[in-house]
């Protein structure tokens, strides 16, 4: 494959050849009768280029000469490079038809006259251009145009110098794909494939590995059948993808490339031929996405490739330049399985997406078990890993989880568990939810079944019981917001990771710590994740747990804390046990009620007695609305919407801030934990400053944020932004299927987020969104000019063909003037109607129905860790309560950080002092976090769909 770049000024001619009859012919005649140079072929195709040093330029495609006879055919190819034709003189192409360059009027009359078929395309938006059939049954376009490839610039930028192979980013790329392809020179030929389990969100991974690498000047290809097509090859396996091949695939569950379980990949022998294969078609770069094993595979692979290299060598394969050439392989893994089983990274593609589908079905069968209080045993996938069982048990409250990583004796889990489930029983719970990961196992390594389950709760408790095998409809559906986003942010760094390394570099895995995508060593995950398995294996459990993260480990004993809350004796000793209130202020969101369910079966579990603040500030100083909360009241709220205890925007300033003092000190309590938005940041930072004047206040206090606009200073997460982004992407796919079917639409959707652009930037990289609006950056009639102008050429170059809808996506505070109205009424004037767009508000919706499982699980952690910070707190709080000297107290830094607001900055979890926040931190005017976290989304967000930035 010929790949030198030839295009250095701004005219060209480009032929692509089909296959068909006269392929060879065509191509022979282009190259040798008029000077071609082959750019790029493979078994279907070939491109071929001239820089003939005119002005203009022109794009020539032949047609498969059995079709070119068929109409349909010759249409498509015209509305496929449409915008790819320029003019030239044909004289000795088209025999005896004579015309200027750029006399493209005069030339439809000569050629016409010459009896070839003609079709004229002009129209308002494109300038004029032309198409015929030359006398080999080739589609030759021309166009006024000086570059076909720049149509979309602004006038005075400068013409789009392409210097690498046409083909590359394929028809229909946007124009600063292009821009940044002619720029880059070509780097790679990188190759992405999925590998085990499919997972929702593998789609998404491919699809920015493969638009990644095109932006950065790489060529793309996609491995189809995981490790089956390596070791497989050939053209049917191993494709290079085009940008638009990916067109849609945000939106779509599964792998479209195909996912396998390959046994002879196990071998050496196929991994000697998936080298070969790999070699063979040029691949120096591979990007894997696939779970434990696909990236044990993998690092193995890698270790081994120089031998295999050394042995096609010597066995006369592969030439001695070809093992120079690909001396090392550059591979790179993406963590994609719905187990949440590799170790080094928080999070796998497709795990959260699997969590919510076994939620929603808990929560359907919670309903149904409730009426007839029966008990339902529940099996989820996970085969070696209990993530699934045990953040399932934490989102849905389950009664009792089997997990493998932490096995007892069939007595001890039997006495155990109708300890536990009898005891709820006892308490009025009418229903019974058992989840048993796949894999469970006793700890002498028997598994142990749903069957085990049901006959132990039927025989000794009596129970009225089911069993439910969730099955492959966890793995099924489209990807959550989160595994969209997680996705799409690795493959994009998988690429700059294989692009960035060298033989030298050890090869990376693309993990997720809290918040932030990080690059560990492949070869440590592969080696930690190992480990676990041969600790369960040995029956080591303790250590199989100890190797699992750290979070993993927090979530599970916060489960047992939680689920067997309010049993036996607490935890603490009397004299340590606290009176901790609870508020929500702001607007509702999702998790409030799982962080205030959390928060209170946690305190029971230690001994603290949990009280809820109803209605706000505002309900506590006008109705004294404090109620302590009982086991059985709050049953089921950690899957409940909304917020059970009310919630509203007031401020302690704005209501009464003594009647707040004067009733936090009725009820003595020991701490305060506020739930909410800025207004509970802006609450909490009052309270910290009325310290001085009010002794009630001198508590430990700490915010756990919760707004769906993710504004609160001090945290990159809040409570309900997840439930959000779900319910806003869910709207974007439908809204988006709408426009598709229409085919000429564009969707202007309005999103809430105050002034804060959080939630539009990530529904934009998570919808494939055209275009963003944020309040940070504003519209400026340029960027919308731009957008517009990007609009006009992908519907242009789709001519109705793709059925991908087009979204922008506009904060409603993004700009006063510019409504999601206006900007409507401004596309439609100037989409000359080619395409029409129309408004959708999906207002108050976003705030979303049930909380999604992310801020469920999320919501508990934040929760307990809340309370241990107030046990960890009360005791300084009590000694200086009394002895409270303004100046020299509030000075003291350990004193100031006990009003905190407790958030996720990166890669940690942490508390920070609000004074610190609210001084340096916010800006109160537009009531926003001043450090914005999400320029790289939107960043990516826009590379992704090829928008282009006005300057
Ligand atoms: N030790 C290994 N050596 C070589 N190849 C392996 C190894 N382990 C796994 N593979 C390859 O990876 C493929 C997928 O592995 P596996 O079935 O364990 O799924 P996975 O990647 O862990 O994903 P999931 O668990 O989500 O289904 C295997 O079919 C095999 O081709
Ligand atoms: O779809 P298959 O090949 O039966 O595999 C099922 C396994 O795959 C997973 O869904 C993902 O690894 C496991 O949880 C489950 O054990
Ligand atoms: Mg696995």
């Amino acid at each position: 494959m010929t790949q030198e770049p030839l295009f250095n000024g701004t005219s060209c001619v480009a032929l692509y050849a089909a296959t068909g009859p006269l392929f060879k012919d065509t191509v022979n005649f282009y190259r040798d009768i008029l000077g071609f140079s082959v750019v790029s072929e493979d078994s279907q195709s070939t491109c071929l280029a001239v820089n003939h040093g005119l002005e203009s330029s022109a794009v020539v495609v032949t047609l498969d000469t059995a079709k070119a006879e068929s109409p349909s055919q010759i249409s498509d190819n015209i509305d496929n490079f449409a915008r790819h034709a320029v003019s030239r003189d044909w004289r000795t192409l088209l025999g005896n038809v004579s015309f200027k360059t750029n006399d493209i009027r005069g030339l439809t009359d000569s050629l016409s006259a010459a009896g070839c078929l003609v079709q004229l395309k002009p129209d308002d938006l494109d300038p004029f251009e032309l198409y015929t059939v030359d006398p080999l049954g080739t589609l030759v376009g021309f166009s006024a145009l000086q570059n076909p490839f720049g149509v979309a610039k602004p006038p005075g930028q400068k013409p789009v110098e392409v210097s690498t192979p046409l083909g590359t980013p394929g028809a229909a790329t946007p124009a600063r794909v292009v821009d940044s392809v002619s720029r880059a020179g070509i780097q790679r030929n990188i190759a992405v494939m999925t590998s085990g389990g499919d997972a929702p969100g593998m789609n998404a991974n491919v699809r920015a590995v493969i638009r990644t690498a095109i932006f950065r000047g790489s060529r793309a290809f996609a491995i189809y059948e995981g490790y089956t097509g390596l070791v497989r090859g050939g053209p049917e396996y191993i494709r290079e993808m085009h940008w638009h091949d990916v067109r849609g695939w945000l939106a779509e569950g599964g792998t479209n490339i195909g996912t396998a379980r390959c046994k002879e990949f196990r071998e050496r022998a196929g991994r000697l031929q998936a080298c070969f294969n790999l070699i063979s078609a040029g691949i120096d770069a591979l990007v894997v996405c696939g779970g434990d094993g696909s990236l044990t595979g993998a690092d193995l692979f890698r270790a081994e490739w120089p031998s295999l290299v050394e042995e096609l060598a010597s066995s006369g394969k592969i030439s001695a330049d070809q093992a120079t050439q690909y001396a090392t392989l550059n591979i790179c893994g993406t963590v994609g399985s719905i187990d949440n089983d590799m170790a080094s990274t928080d999070a796998t593609i497709g795990a959260y997406s699997s969590l919510a589908r076994i939620c929603q079905a808990i929560d359907y069968i919670d309903a149904t078990a409730n009426s007839h209080q029966r008990a339902f045993v529940v099996e989820v996938m996970g085969r070696h890993c209990g993530w699934l069982a045990l953040m399932a048990g934490i989102a849905t409250n389950a009664d009792y989880i089997f997990i493998p990583e932490k096995p007892a004796s069939k007595k001890d889990w039997e006495d155990h568990m109708c300890g536990i489930v009898g005891k709820h029983r006892k308490r009025g719970k009418r229903k019974t939810i058992v989840i048993v990961a796949e894999g469970a196992i006793s700890n002498d390594l028997k598994p142990i079944t749903c069957k085990d389950v049901l006959k132990v709760l039927v025989d000794r408790l009596g129970l009225d019981t089911r069993i439910t095998t969730l099955g492959h409809v966890q793995r099924g559906g489209t990807a959550v917001a989160y595994d969209r986003i997680l996705a799409t942010r690795q493959g994009v760094a998988a690429v700059d990771a294989v692009l960035a390394g060298n033989a030298d570099t050890p090869s990376p895995m693309i993990a997720v710590a809290e918040n932030k995508i990080v690059s560990r060593p492949l070869v440590d995950a592969v080696r930690l994740t190992k480990q676990v398995a041969e600790a369960i294996e040995n029956r080591d459990f303790a250590k199989a747990i100890s190797l699992r993260d750290a979070e993993f480990n927090e979530h599970l004993h916060n489960f047992m804390a939680i689920n067997s809350a309010d049993h036996g004796e607490p935890t603490l000793p009397v004299e340590k046990r606290k009176r901790i209130a609870i508020v929500n202020v702001g607007a509702p969101a999702g998790g409030m009620n799982s962080a205030v369910h959390a928060m209170a079966c946690y305190c029971m579990s230690r001994g603290h007695t949990p009280y809820a603040i109803h209605n706000g500030f505002s309900g506590l100083a006008r109705h004294e609305s404090v109620r302590s909360i009982s086991w059985l009241d709050i049953e089921g709220w950690n899957s409940l919407g909304g917020s059970e205890i009310g919630t509203n925007r007031c401020v302690p300033e704005d209501t009464d801030i003594g009647m707040v003092a004067y009733y936090l000190e009725k009820y003595r309590f020991d701490g305060l934990i506020l739930v909410g938005g800025f207004e509970a940041f802006v609450s909490l930072s009052q309270l910290e400053h009325a310290r001085a004047a009010y002794p009630a206040f001198r508590i430990p206090m700490v915010l756990i944020p919760a707004t769906i606009s993710n504004n609160v200073p001090g945290t990159e997460y809040s409570l309900g932004s997840d439930t959000c982004l779900n319910s806003l992407v869910d709207y974007c796919d439908v809204i988006k299927q709408s426009a598709a079917a229409t085919r000429n639409r564009v969707f202007v959707v309005e999103v809430q987020g105050g002034n804060s652009g959080y939630i539009a930037s990530f529904a934009q990289l998570a919808s494939g969104a055209t275009a963003s609006y944020v309040p940070e950056e504003g519209i400026s009639l340029t960027q919308l000019e731009h957008d517009i102008a990007s609009l006009r050429e992908s519907f242009a170059n789709d001519n109705g063909k793709t059925k991908s809808g087009r979204l922008i996506l506009k904060s409603a505070n993004s700009s006063k003037v510019l409504t999601t109205q206006v900007i409507a009424d401004i596309i439609n004037q100037e989409s000359r109607k080619r395409f029409d767009a129309k408004t959708a508000v999906p207002g108050h919706v976003q705030q979303g129905g049930l909380p999604s499982p992310i801020d469920r699980t999320r919501a508990a952690r934040f929760a307990v860790r809340a309370v241990q910070f107030i046990e960890d707190n009360t005791e300084l709080m009590s000694g200086i309560r009394d002895t409270w000297e303004p100046v020299e107290t509030l000075s003291r830094p350990e004193v100031t950080a006990t009003a905190a607001v407790l958030g996720v900055e990166r890669s940690h979890l942490r508390f920070t002092p609000v004074r610190r926040l609210y001084d340096f931190e916010s800006n109160q005017g537009k009531r926003v976090r001043k450090k914005i976290f999400w320029d790289e989304v939107r960043e990516i967000g826009d590379m992704l769909v090829g928008r282009s930035k006005a300057a």
